[in-house]
């Protein structure tokens, strides 16, 4: 995340941190999000490769210990069959992790709440991404959860010449688009939005633009969750 600050810890209990082993050591590769205390919904591109993952729940700082952690070890990926790796601006930048165990709820530990069928945001609705992303284009990772104010760019203005045209997809979303932006590392976590006083995930980080993270007039690009409510559903069925 460029910009924003140092989230409050647990403050988005939803989000996960999505780790990949290597050696004898784990790493933060992408966020994601816990949605039924056996799943947990992240990008398609951060499991697109044969990988042993793990799911930290409760985490704030990568490099500490708190008690408050739950590593959950991943029995299954399904990612949408209309994937296509070497692109991304196809869209179906979305997958299900199936966890081995189920988590437990606790203050530091909540199921994120989805968004309904096809529900689209209107421009400037106030929309918040969290992750542990690179802090600055070609930056480090942040050891911290932090969260940048992103408000959604309506399709319109998101697909205008300058900004990515027909890059961006209907099933996909635009946040920010200035100063502050996700980046690398941030890949699968939520854009979480305000709606009738609640947040809710109404995207999934999907990409930024290879000029860099907080490149002017190029958005955040989330994968749109309301656009793949069905599909979900008939995996976690
Ligand atoms: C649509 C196409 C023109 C296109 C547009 C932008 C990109 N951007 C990128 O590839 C930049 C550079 C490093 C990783 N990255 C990204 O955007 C990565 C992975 C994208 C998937 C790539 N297989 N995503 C993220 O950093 C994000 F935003 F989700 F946190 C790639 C392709």
């Amino acid at each position: 995340v460029v910009g924003g600050e140092v989230a409050g810890p647990n403050s988005w209990p939803w989000q996960i941190s999505l780790q990949y082993k290597s050696g004898s050591s784990y790493y933060h590769t992408c966020g994601g999000t816990l949605i039924e205390r056996g799943w947990v919904m992240t990008a398609a591109h951060c499991v697109d490769r044969v990988r042993t993952w793990r799911v930290i729940l409760g985490e704030h700082d990568l490099n500490k210990v708190s008690g408050r952690e739950q590593i959950m070890t991943v029995s299954k990926v399904h990612i949408h069959p209309g994937w296509d790796s070497s692109s991304v601006a196809g869209g179906f930048d979305i997958a299900l992790l199936r966890l081995t165990s189920e988590a437990t709820l606790n203050s530091y530990v909540q199921l994120g709440s989805l968004p309904p069928t096809n529900q689209i945001l209107p421009h400037n609705n106030l929309c918040y991404i969290t992750g542990w992303g690179r802090t600055s284009t070609g930056g480090s990772l942040s050891a911290q959860l932090k969260q940048a104010y992103l408000p959604l760019v309506d399709h319109k203005t998101c697909t205008s010449s300058g900004w990515w045209g027909s890059t961006v997809k209907t099933t996909m979303v635009c946040g920010g688009g200035g100063a502050e932006a996700g980046c690398n590392g941030d890949s699968g976590g939520p854009l979480n939005c305000m709606v009738n006083g609640k947040y809710h995930v109404h995207g999934i980080a999907s990409f930024v633009s290879g000029l860099g993270c907080n490149a002017p007039k190029k958005p955040t690009v989330f994968t749109r969750v309301s656009a793949y409510i069905d599909w979900m559903d008939s995996i976690m069925k």
